[in-house]
């Protein structure tokens, strides 16, 4: 399977996916650290990915949503934003209101 469908795949089955650099425990980078807190403070339940495991995956998710960072932050399937964007949204309360719905 190639790195885009692969990406597909887990975004549709899963309804929150933060793709990052290491693991919500052991975070490989500060950005992706906030991501997965931001997501603990929001009480909810995803899955993460680590990127720095699957080069293709680290590739491919920059041109699966045309963004070129990581973290990036998928909902029921629709990419949401990396760190910065989860940050306002989440002092916004739209990030909360977002992830309760899915
Ligand atoms: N401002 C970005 C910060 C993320 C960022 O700059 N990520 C860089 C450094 S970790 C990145 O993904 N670079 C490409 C790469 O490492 O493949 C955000 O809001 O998420
Ligand atoms: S790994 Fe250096 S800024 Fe993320």
């Amino acid at each position: 399977m190639d790195a885009q469908a692969k990406i597909k795949e887990t975004v549709t089955a899963n309804k929150v996916v933060l793709y990052m650099k290491g693991s919500p425990k052991f975070p490989q980078c500060g950005f992706s650290s906030v991501a997965a807190q931001i997501l603990n403070a929001c009480g909810a339940e995803f899955v993460s990915v680590d990127v720095l495991q699957d080069m293709d995956v680290r590739e491919g998710i920059k041109q699966y949503a045309n963004w070129p960072t990581i973290p990036q932050l998928y909902v029921n399937g629709e990419f949401i934003g990396g760190a910065d964007i989860m940050r306002s949204m989440y002092q916004s309360g739209e990030l909360q209101e977002l992830l309760a719905k899915a």
